[in-house]
């Protein structure tokens, strides 16, 4: 089975700043994951991290790309997983985790064989993936929801209430430079990340899921002082660059899952903007 793949090589801000809504949506908005019994991955040049689904009816084996240039797909990298769909499993060089609905699975550098597997096809797991550039092993670890470092953040009273749970982050799992979790919003609360923030040692993807039918999500992004907006649905990413802020409002509550690489693996290491100075 081939597993389709694009590239997206990275922006510069001064380029960025030209980019009318076109432009803006072709070079970070990812709109082509979850399709049922394939595999589609983005290969950004952000980090190198890759950014991609697989939602298995039958089987589905991670084979190689070609950029990797590899011989087997995690030779140089780490992967991790979240399910955002019904139940299934991903069998790692022949080990069986079963993941439930916001379970999620760190698999470390040098695990050749991995595939993914839905508990029933018709009622398909959703895998979400990142993978970034790994320097030796780590030991692969299922993290359910309830097992994630929770943080409560924001307020109703500012409609930013919600619950950020830490997934694949130290403490709980070991990673070269891999982090990611879930950000819950709680009825009633639209806007996530706000205050805004930029990091420019990581850049981060997130991906939007529990978006109601009929509602939408406006993930903004930019330099502090030139944001611009992606109208977003449910089950699509965007690609932040180290130097964007990522924030959203939506036109209802929603969900979203955020993944980072880079060199610094502080959660906390992020310069905020504060909301007065956005522009
Ligand atoms: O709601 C939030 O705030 C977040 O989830 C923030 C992200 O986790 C993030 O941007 C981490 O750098
Ligand atoms: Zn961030």
């Amino acid at each position: 089975m081939s597993i389709s793949y694009q590239t997206r090589y990275a922006s510069s801000p001064k380029a960025v700043k030209k980019y009318d809504t076109t432009e803006l949506r072709d070079e970070f908005l990812i709109d082509n994951l979850m399709q049922k019994g394939k595999i589609n991955l983005t290969y950004t040049h952000y980090d190198r991290y890759i950014v991609g689904s697989a939602v298995p009816e039958n089987p589905l084996k991670l084979h190689k790309i070609d950029p990797l240039k590899a011989d087997y797909f995690l030779e140089r990298r780490e992967l991790g997983i979240i399910n955002v769909g019904d139940s299934g499993s991903v069998e790692v060089d022949g080990t069986s985790f079963e993941l439930g609905n916001k379970d999620a699975l760190y698999i470390g550098m040098g695990n050749k064989e991995i595939v993914f597997k839905s508990n029933d096809k018709n009622k398909p797991a959703m895998f979400y993936l990142n993978s970034a550039p790994a320097h030796t092993t780590y030991p692969t670890k299922k993290v359910s929801l309830s097992e994630a470092n929770k943080l409560e953040l924001g307020s109703l009273e500012t409609a930013n209430d919600r619950t950020v749970s830490q997934m694949i982050i130290g403490g709980i799992v070991t990673t070269c430079q891999l982090q990611m979790g879930m950000t819950e919003l709680n009825t009633g609360s639209v806007w996530n990340t706000m205050p805004a923030h930029v990091h420019d040692r990581r850049m981060e993807v997130y991906f939007y899921l529990d978006v109601p039918e009929g509602q939408s999500v406006c993930h903004f992004m930019g330099q502090p002082q030139e944001t611009r907006h992606i109208w977003m649905q449910n089950h699509e990413a965007v690609i932040s660059p180290p130097w964007s802020i990522h924030c959203g409002s939506g036109t209802s509550n929603y969900t979203f899952i955020w993944g980072m690489a880079g060199e610094n693996m502080d959660y906390g290491d992020m310069d905020a903007t504060k909301i007065t100075d956005l522009r």
